[in-house]
């Protein structure tokens, strides 16, 4: 299973960046997780990789990109980027997404919101049929300012969460993960959604959150490895 797992996102991957990559890209985005590993190497293997920068989106995205021999710029320094390639914990046919299971979405939407296309590329398992909260049920990842987590906790409750629960580092860490800006990741599962816009409009507007996991209207495509080795795509309408 996890050998067709690894080779379903580095299908998706390597489509993505061949289809997509504009002739004269001079800044591309990097985004974060085990799917755009595949992504970089992808673009680390061009013959023209010294003519673009790459901007990352956190510390394992800038490691991507200095492991695959790429350029490496900061968003400070390019706030527009051509095209981004970024993974996704779970995308619905309208092309929203949640993302943030590996604690990276700030800089991830950041960069997304700056490029002037934004594709996805993940495996089959990302897939949703309908809406957002159907395969990824652990809830929508919230990055918040630390001293915030227990009133934003009551927020949330009052916003209509089922389970609001402070990420915590597992075995790796005693006490909560700390993400690349200092901040702490809740995830809080409001089932399914049906309108992820207005949901990340009530949720971000609480004091405390720095931003969502829910990334809506910002997806030109999104790459699927599937199980058969074929890679499929949706675009947006
Ligand atoms: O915080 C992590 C990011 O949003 C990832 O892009 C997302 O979790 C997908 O990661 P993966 O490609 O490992 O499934």
């Amino acid at each position: 299973m996890s050998n067709l797992i690894e080779s379903a996102k580095k299908a998706a991957a390597y489509r993505a960046v061949d289809e997509n990559l504009p002739d004269h890209a001079k800044v591309i985005g990097i985004g974060s997780g085990s799917t755009v590993v595949f992504a970089a190497e992808r673009l680390g293997q061009l013959s023209n990789k010294d003519l673009f920068v790459c901007i990352p989106t956190g510390f394992q995205s800038r490691q991507l990109i200095i492991d695959n021999g790429l350029h490496l710029g900061t968003i400070e320094q390019y706030p527009k980027v051509d095209i981004a390639f970024d993974g996704a914990d779970e995308v619905d046919p309208k092309l929203n997404l949640i993302k943030g299971g590996g604690a990276c979405l700030f800089q991830e939407k950041l960069v997304a919101q700056a490029a002037k296309t934004f594709v996805v590329v993940a495996d089959f398992r990302k897939k949703s049929p309908d809406y957002l909260g159907v395969l990824w049920r652990r809830g929508v990842p919230i990055e918040i300012v630390p001293n915030s987590y227990a009133k934003v906790t009551l927020d949330l409750k009052e916003l209509g969460a089922d389970t609001v629960i402070l990420r915590q580092g597992g075995t790796a860490k005693a006490g909560p993960v700390i993400t690349d800006n200092n901040n702490f990741i809740i995830d809080a599962d409001f089932g399914l959604i049906e309108d992820p816009v207005e949901l990340h409009a009530k949720i971000k507007a609480l004091v405390g959150v720095v931003d969502t996991g829910l990334f809506t209207k910002m997806t030109a495509k999104a790459y699927f490895g599937e199980e058969d080795g074929e890679v499929s795509v949706w675009e947006a309408k």
